[in-house]
């Protein structure tokens, strides 16, 4: 294996999960762990302080905006084939800024967005419909939390559109199956208190695709250039990272969905900039 470096920036609960899973798969030859005043310079996990998934109330948003600033500051210059992966949260806002401070290629930058949601609604349709989760493909796309979309029109099992493979008794209530996935974090927080082991095992997967040049599908968080934000849609993930987009056609509400909260992202990473 060429010699591959993962730095993990912000080693508490999701930091330290993602480090086991890396671990565990073998997936990069040195794998460096930095906390507070760490310098790394290489390809990146940003993961940092005042967790409380879901959390949006301003002033978190605000104090992880601030965080980010200061952990992507201190390791400027980056490393010109250095890949950043964003995890914390609210991901895409923090994606979204971390490209324009690095001033890496999009196709460097990343976030977690919505991929764990899409393993998790995969997984739960597995379990009602009673088929292997390898074999569904489906989506949640858009900006990640309140206003993600699940794509069902483009949702398949073993190739067949889901609407046409369901049978009766196994039809399922799409907006109610949608809210039950997004709210599946805080469903693991009431029980566990804490969700570190999906988003750690997500952010494995997505370094092995790159690392290991895989060409997986997934999706996650990176740039589009009609809205000036990043937010989800599939990618083929390799060498590089982005290597190119995925073009998936969503049905005329789901469109709209992602548009109105693309839009509404885009404002709000303008009144970053402005205030
Ligand atoms: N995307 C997802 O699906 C998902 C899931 C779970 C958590 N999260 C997010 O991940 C983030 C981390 O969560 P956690 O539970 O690991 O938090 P945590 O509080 O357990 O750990 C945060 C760590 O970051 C370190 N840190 C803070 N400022 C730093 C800096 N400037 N430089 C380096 N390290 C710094 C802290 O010392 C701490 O060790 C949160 O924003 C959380 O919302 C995202």
């Amino acid at each position: 294996m060429p010699t591959s470096r993962i730095a993990i920036v912000g080693v508490g609960q999701v930091g330290a999960a993602a480090a086991y899973a890396l671990i565990l798969g073998s997936i990069a030859s040195e794998l460096l762990l930095v906390d507070k005043n760490g310098k790394p310079k290489d390809a990146v996990v940003a993961t940092q302080a005042y967790t409380a998934v879901g959390q949006t109330d301003p002033e978190y948003v605000h104090r992880n905006i601030s965080t980010v600033r200061t952990i992507i500051d201190g390791m400027m210059p980056l490393k010109s084939n250095a890949i950043l992966l964003v995890v914390s949260s609210p991901v895409d806002l923090l994606t979204s800024l971390a490209l324009q401070i690095s001033q890496l290629p999009p196709s460097q930058v990343l976030g977690s967005g919505t991929y764990l949601d899409s393993i998790r609604l995969r997984g739960m349709l597995a379990d009602r419909i009673g088929v292997a989760a390898k074999s569904i493909d489906a989506f949640v796309l858009g900006v990640q939390g309140e206003s993600q979309v699940t794509a069902w029109s483009a949702a398949t099992i073993g190739g067949v559109p889901i609407n046409e493979c369901l049978s009766k008794a196994a039809l399922i209530n799409c907006a109610e199956f949608s809210r039950e996935c997004q709210h599946r974090s805080q469903s693991i927080m009431r029980a566990k208190g804490t969700t570190p082991f999906g988003i750690g095992s997500a952010v494995s997967s997505i370094c092995s695709s790159i690392i290991l040049d895989k060409g997986a599908i997934h999706p996650v968080s990176h740039f589009q250039p009609s809205f000036g934000c990043c937010f989800s849609l599939p990618v083929v993930l390799g060498k590089g990272g982005i290597q190119r987009k995925v073009q998936i056609s969503l049905d005329f509400d789901e469109d709209v969905q992602i548009t109105d909260s693309a839009t509404a992202l885009k404002r709000m990473i303008d009144q970053v900039h402005n205030g």
